[in-house]
């Protein structure tokens, strides 16, 4: 083995520390101000020149939170907060944590720690810019984000990648939806491809697209499957009404969606009615699609050509629990040929699942959109979001049985899965909805009898 003399390492350390301090004002302008300027003013102005500036700066700051409280925050208070979380939580714990975590690497001997570059605070996250050690990829870091959460005293860690060598490690300080959500307001205007439906956890709305897609919500019961279900109807009110948007539902259990039977225009419960109820949405369906042959690519929701949300209360019950061979089949016929022809022609499907093994539900791969709420087990996080989303976090079988209505999603354009919290509409929501949008929109239906 050959030892590095002394002189050397000496000599580096030296190196360094010149480097340090050279590079300090250009990196740190703001906190090597503070800290030079008093000693300056101290030097040229004396004692009562550092007190009259402190003083003016004290006052101009005030003017500053006062007049410009959203600046003063994002550029005086986050940044002295992401200084502050730099020094005391991150780079003081920093070679432990990533040492005990397995991402510090040795060669010949010497230990090589992937860099911090950069700390800055959101109003509920830190987002810690990494330098990656040469060599290592950022799949390291995904590997580990349960040991990093936990090292860092936060309630998760997400990363994403930021260019060649550079990751960026989410932490969220304290979580925006511990608490539950009321129902939302209905929008005044309804756009399919955005439907209001709860809170992000970097406290943005969520929003979820219908229009051009299907969506499965899968979660174990009590999870709040009946919440994502009734958030998509009640942002979907005022097109009820207008008559642009049509929900037929299917409700197997008989209570999920039976309160709200008259915002329906079309309502089964029983396994025959169902699949009735499935196969007339395919005739539709595909009469739409040879209508638009040759003459329209997309569909524009309107009275006449109504966007149609095929609502499917434990979509199970029909593909995999009832008894009836014949009923699966054709239960699941119309649910694949509905999935896979839908889309363009304003037909979607939004279905609740319980258990989305593949013996339960080989269909899920035709739904584009997944919401997945409390899950059992780590396996089915990787059968919902796929096999990356719990190495970026996406941790669906660890929810707190206490916060139903949590879940994981993805959004479009991004590959990171998000927390969300959905909005919970309770028994009177949903009665208030029935009774203000229902009768106005005429329903036919045949409570047990299926198909109106
Ligand atoms: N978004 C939410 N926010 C807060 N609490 C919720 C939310 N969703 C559901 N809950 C609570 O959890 C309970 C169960 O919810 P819900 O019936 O929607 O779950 P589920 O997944 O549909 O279960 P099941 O499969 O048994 O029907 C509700 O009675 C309510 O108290």
């Amino acid at each position: 083995m050959v030892e590095t003399p002394a002189v050397f390492l000496i000599t580096r350390w030296i190196y360094r520390l010149l480097r340090t301090m050279v590079l300090a004002p250009f990196r740190f302008p703001v906190a090597v101000s503070t800290l030079v300027g008093p000693v300056v003013t101290v030097h040229y102005l004396g004692w009562l020149g550092l007190a009259l500036g402190v003083a003016l700066s004290g006052a101009g700051l005030g003017v500053w939170w006062w007049r410009w409280p959203l600046s003063f925050r994002s550029l005086v208070v986050l940044r002295a907060l992401a200084a502050w979380r730099w020094f005391w939580v991150y780079r003081r714990h920093w070679q432990p944590v990533l040492v005990v975590a397995g991402l510090a690497e040795s060669y010949q001997e010497r230990q090589y720690l992937p860099q911090i570059r950069r700390v800055t605070c959101s109003e509920w996250a830190d987002r810690v810019r990494v330098r990656l050690v040469a060599g290592t990829a950022p799949a390291d870091f995904e590997n580990r984000v349960v040991e990093l959460a936990h090292g860092f005293a936060a309630p998760s860690c997400r990363v994403s990648g930021l260019g060649p060598r550079d990751v960026v490690l989410e932490f969220p300080r304290h979580d925006l939806l511990a608490e539950p959500l009321d129902a939302l307001a209905v929008p005044d205007e309804v756009d399919l491809c955005a439907l209001p439906m709860g809170l992000r956890e970097d406290g943005q709305p969520w929003r979820m697209r219908l229009h051009g897609t299907h969506v499965l919500t899968v979660g174990v019961t009590g999870a709040g499957k009946g919440s994502v279900i009734w958030s998509a109807i009640r942002a979907l009110l005022p097109a009820l009404s207008d008559g642009s948007v049509r929900v037929w539902a299917i409700d197997p259990k008989r209570m999920e969606l039976s309160y709200g039977r008259s915002l329906f225009a079309r309502y089964a419960d029983s396994a025959e009615a169902a699949v009735g109820l499935l196969e007339a949405a395919v005739d539709d369906m595909q009469e739409r699609a040879a209508r638009y042959a040759g003459h329209q690519r997309t569909h524009v929701a309107t009275p006449e050509d109504p966007f149609v949300v095929v609502v499917l209360d434990e979509v199970a019950f029909l593909t995999a629990y009832h008894p009836d061979r014949d009923i699966r089949r054709r239960a699941e016929n119309a649910i694949a040929t509905l999935t896979s022809q839908g889309r363009s022609v304003g037909f979607c499907v939004l279905a609740a699942l319980q258990d989305p093994r593949k013996e339960v539900m080989n269909l899920r791969n035709l739904f584009p959109d997944k919401v997945a709420l409390r899950l059992d087990e780590a396996s089915q996080v990787d059968m919902v979001l796929g096999e990356d989303a719990r190495d970026r976090g996406a941790n669906a079988h660890l929810i707190d049985p206490d916060v139903p209505g949590v879940a994981f999603v993805r959004l479009e354009g991004s590959p990171v899965p998000v927390r969300v919290r959905v909005a919970y509409v309770s028994d009177d929501d949903i009665a208030a909805m029935a009774t203000e949008y229902g009768p106005s929109h005429g329903l036919r239906s045949v409570p047990g009898e299926g198909v109106a």
